[in-house]
């Protein structure tokens, strides 16, 4: 578990956070969620402890960071960010096998385990391990950097915007392909984003900052459906919102749909039907949205 307990942050005597307290269960998905600015990723970096608080703790299983050995912590936790920083004269299996080196591991078990990892995220090593980074697209070079995270065997994993810069059909194979490896593996994750749709579409529970305050927390129906303030209700139906839906795509629509949609959605039924259906003002838009992305493409 990851405890953050009466959080504070400035930088140059701007308070970024206040009062923070969240925790985040072992083997969830919590979704940093906010604008520009509110302070998720000085949150997120507070745990792998590039950003020390000015006040409160953290608690990374029941002990801080005075009782953790840093060093073997952040062997523990992958990092993931937008830019994947993978080494440019080095091959995808070296880029992959750089942690496991450093640990020593011995050199055939390294080899299987970069594999083993290169094929659970679709990069087949047959294919790709020796390739270099400028031969991958974007969305390569993003499972690349999630392999090399997760070769590792981390407990936890941090994760920065990391599909945020990639094209709608490859951010959402790549969403659905680690929220699988997440959950197939426990893993505890916490990932920051500013955009509705993945986090609603990926999270176990979202937490919303605005103002450098938390404003709530609660699974992705809950963020929705039962926003705590006009804070809350603005960023999740507002600008944002409709701004992440304009690049959606069907696919992102149907598990954002078997996500949000309450009893009355049939799986059997087409979600374009479904949408059509339904009444909520919140679905027309989502709808709306779809027909937009898809005259664009063609
Ligand atoms: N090292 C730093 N020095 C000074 N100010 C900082 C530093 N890191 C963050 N800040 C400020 O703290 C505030 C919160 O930044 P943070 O990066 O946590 O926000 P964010 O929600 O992740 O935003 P974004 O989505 O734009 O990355 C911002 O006003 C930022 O300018």
């Amino acid at each position: 578990m990851i405890s953050f307990q009466n959080i504070e942050k400035s930088f140059n005597e701007q308070l970024v956070l206040k009062k923070i307290n969240l925790e985040i269960k072992d083997g969830e998905l919590m979704v940093l969620l906010g604008a520009s600015g509110s302070g998720k990723t000085t949150m997120l970096r507070m745990i792998n402890a590039l950003v020390k608080p000015d006040s409160g703790s953290i608690l990374i299983a029941n002990k801080n960071f005075e009782k953790h050995n840093l060093f073997d912590l952040r062997k523990k936790i992958g990092y993931v960010i937008q830019k994947v920083g993978l080494f440019p004269h080095y091959s995808v299996f070296d880029n992959v096998a750089i942690i496991l080196r450093l640990k020593n591991e011995k050199e055939e078990l390294l080899k299987q385990k970069v594999h083993n990892w290169l094929d659970k995220i679709g990069m087949p090593a047959s294919v790709y391990a020796n390739k270099f980074p400028a031969e991958l697209s974007g969305g390569e070079a993003q499972r690349i950097g999630l392999a090399r995270a997760l070769v590792a065997q981390p407990k936890m994993i941090l994760l920065d915007e990391p599909f945020s810069a990639l094209d709608p059909i490859s951010r959402v194979e790549i969403r659905n392909e680690f929220r699988k490896i997440q959950q197939e593996e426990s893993l505890t994750a916490v990932m920051v984003t500013h955009d509705v749709l993945e986090a609603v579409s990926m999270a176990d529970r979202i937490c919303l900052l605005a103002n450098g305050e938390i404003q709530q927390v609660g699974t992705p129906q809950e963020i929705l459906f039962n926003p705590k303030n006009e804070l809350v209700n603005n960023f999740v139906k507002g600008d944002q919102f409709q701004a992440s839906l304009a690049s959606v795509t069907l696919s992102e629509i149907q598990s954002f749909v078997q996500v949000v949609t309450l009893p009355d959605y049939d799986e059997n039924s087409s979600v374009l039907d479904f949408l059509q259906n339904s009444n909520s003002q919140f679905h027309s838009i989502v709808l709306e949205a779809f027909y937009k992305w898809k005259e664009e493409k063609s």
